[in-house]
């Protein structure tokens, strides 16, 4: 007995020392392995920030002479690795790639670095790995190179944590990263313009480099920095590369070791952006609310809409850009008041300080490399020419309507009365208003939509709470054959007349009857005389006990085989989020205290109950909107 302790004591102690060995090999193995992924330089260079990868492979003072090495320096020319603004527009760098490529077969684990996360996931949380890229990013520019401003305003952005995403519809922080280094492709919206998969790639990718660089805080200034260069250096010259060599959008920094360098010889450029993606993986530090954020953002929406209304962005979208002097003299704000307005505005990252000069978001093909992709949203969203501008429906519905109606909030949670959409709308120019703004929102959500549920066959459309008309006109566009009927409050159908008949012919296609949806008596229409009956945005708007009936009516009007579909602003049935659907239910307290916080169940229930089979339940807006389609059955 005591030998057989014995022996079982010295082979425990063999096993013990053996594996401790192993442990510390494979700790070793993983050093080497983090070393080599941050480059072989102890010190390295001056560092480009990946702009070439011959220059990258050895990092060295660049040839001011020489052209090859200042052509890539130079911002890519339009229509060069750009999305036009009407494909959704996410991404100026990588069209349609990002994510991990389909087929990366044709490298070498090694040559792609992914041991490294596979193996050792741990460390790249050590504090060499974060170290050498700091060291890395702190890297002095070689003068004359053209780039220092950048570095600069980069580096002030990651200290005042200011370098983050700034896309609205993006999925929370948590899933971008592990999307994008995973790979994942998962279809998403833009704002209210759909975007196809294979864009969503190279959104999910460049959303979760904009990500990664801000919301963990924990990290130090230094390492957001230094990831995301390496982040960006990985996309620019990838794309570059991945663009050449295919028109497949793959992983560009995969796609860069494939097309221009030794697998057996990885280029630290390649090995900076393996690390940057590892710690891009690294879990969120915190999932703790932003007080201060969710406090104090009034403020912030106060200056937009206040930008908005004086034409703040549409000014420095013509001038390019405006000292605060010359902004005063146009507006007729003294300089100090205007002063502190865009100082506040440039905090919120709608505008852009430059050597004085007040800016909107970037053009595309100037800035490129630091700025324009997430500095891209004034621009775009907010400049009253771009053919995506939203920014009439934020400043007549919720900066002039809704910011005051959130504030009875808390008397009609409490009880108070409150004048519903019907008494509202009473005032002919709150209706007016109203309607105008929301005909500017609803647009491009109404080509969304019926990118979503098609119109083949659909002949009789009715579009009940149609508001402005858009969802019929855009419908009446798309199909020749259609006719619409918006159903809606007098005063509204005043208005969506008049702007209806903007649409040109066919508006001809649409009629306007007057309808109060939450009294349930018969439509204006025939039974079973519609193909598709719309309502967009109307469920939250209406009290509870109005939906049933409500359905119940869209289904008598319905030919069998005629599908009733409900787009509005829903949570999920988890009834934990997401935030914008959150607040929108909030908001609509303000108006239709007797309303049912909508989510996709309990649609789905009532539609059931009134005799529809449900077809599909799913999100249109991202994390704000969602459809639910029910059919009459034949
Ligand atoms: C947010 S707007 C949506 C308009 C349009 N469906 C769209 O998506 O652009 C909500 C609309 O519901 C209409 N609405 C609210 N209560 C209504 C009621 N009781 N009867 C008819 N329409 C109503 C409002 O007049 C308003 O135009």
């Amino acid at each position: 007995m005591r030998c057989w302790i014995l022996r079982r004591t010295w082979w425990t102690f063999i096993a013990m020392w053996g594996r401790a060995n192993v442990g510390i090999l494979a700790l070793w193995l993983g050093r080497g392995r983090v070393n080599i992924a941050l480059g072989e330089k102890e010190e390295p260079q001056i560092w480009r920030f990946g702009w070439s990868v011959d220059i990258l492979q050895d990092p060295g003072e660049p040839d001011p002479e020489n052209q090859e090495d200042n052509k890539e320096n130079e911002p890519p020319q339009d229509g060069e690795e750009t999305i036009e603004p009407e494909n959704g527009g996410q991404s100026s760098f990588a069209p349609a790639g990002g994510g991990v490529p389909a087929d990366s077969s044709h490298e070498s684990p090694e040559a792609t670095g992914e041991e490294v996360r596979e193996d050792n996931p741990e460390a790249l949380q050590q504090p060499e790995a974060r170290a050498v890229v700091k060291t890395w990013a702190a890297q002095p520019r070689p003068p004359g190179d053209g780039d220092e401003e950048h570095i600069q305003n980069v580096m002030k952005l990651a200290c005042e944590g200011r370098v983050e995403a700034l896309r609205p519809e993006m999925s929370p922080d948590t899933e971008l990263r592990h999307g994008a280094v995973d790979g994942e492709v998962r279809p998403g919206t833009s704002g209210t313009e759909e975007m196809e998969p294979s864009r969503t790639k190279g959104h999910l990718l460049k959303g979760s480099v904009e990500v990664f660089m801000v919301k963990d805080n924990s990290w130090s200034t230094e390492e957001l920095v230094g990831a995301s260069f390496a982040a960006r250096g990985v996309r620019r010259s990838g794309a570059r590369k991945s663009h050449q060599a295919s028109p497949t959008w793959a992983d560009p920094s995969v796609a860069m070791v494939g097309a221009d360098t030794d697998p057996a010889r990885p280029s630290p450029l390649r090995r900076a952006g393996t690390v940057a993606r590892q710690l891009l993986a690294a879990p969120v530090a915190s999932d703790d609310v932003d007080l201060d954020e969710v406090a104090y953002g009034f403020m912030a929406s106060q200056a937009l809409f206040c930008a908005l209304e004086l034409g703040i962005f549409d000014h420095l979208a013509s001038a390019g850009k405006m000292k605060v002097e010359d902004l005063s003299k146009v507006l007729k704000i003294p300089p100090t008041r205007l002063q502190t307005l865009l100082t506040a505005l440039t905090a919120a990252k709608c505008l852009r300080l430059t050597s004085g000069s007040y800016s909107n978001s970037p053009k595309l093909g100037q800035d490129r490399w630091v700025s324009s992709e997430s500095w891209r949203n004034v621009s775009k969203f907010m400049v009253s020419s771009s053919k995506a501008f939203y920014g009439d429906y934020l400043k007549y519905q919720i900066g002039r309507l809704f910011y005051a109606r959130m504030g009875q909030l808390l008397p009609v949670l409490k009880g108070e009365e409150t004048l519903n959409y019907s008494g509202w709308f009473s005032d002919p120019e709150v209706a007016a208003s109203y309607t105008m703004a929301q005909h500017n929102g609803s647009l491009a959500t109404a080509k969304a939509l019926f990118r979503r549920v098609s119109l083949d066959h659909v002949q009789r459309m009715l579009d009940v709470g149609g508001g402005s008309g858009a969802f019929s006109v855009t419908a009446v566009q798309r199909v020749p054959s259609l006719f619409a009927t918006v159903l809606e409050l007098p005063a509204v159908c005043a208005e969506g007349r008049r702007l209806t008949a903007a649409a040109g012919p066919a508006a001809a296609r649409v009629e306007f009857r007057a309808l109060d949806a939450t009294e349930p008596t018969r439509w204006p229409v025939e039974e079973a005389s519609q193909d598709l009956v719309l309502m967009s945005y109307l469920c939250g708007s209406i009290p509870e006990e109005a939906l049933l009936p409500l359905y119940r009516n869209a289904f008598g009007a319905l030919r069998p085989g005629g599908r009733l579909v409900v787009h509005d602003f829903m949570v999920e049935d988890s009834k934990d989020g997401p935030a914008l659907g959150a607040y929108w239910a909030l908001q609509h307290v303000t108006v239709n205290p007797q309303g049912l916080g909508l989510t996709p169940s309990g649609v789905a229930e009532r539609l059931a109950a009134a005799g529809f089979e449900v077809l599909e339940q799913s999100d249109l807006i991202a994390r704000m909107t969602k459809v639910v389609v029910g059919r009459k059955p034949e």
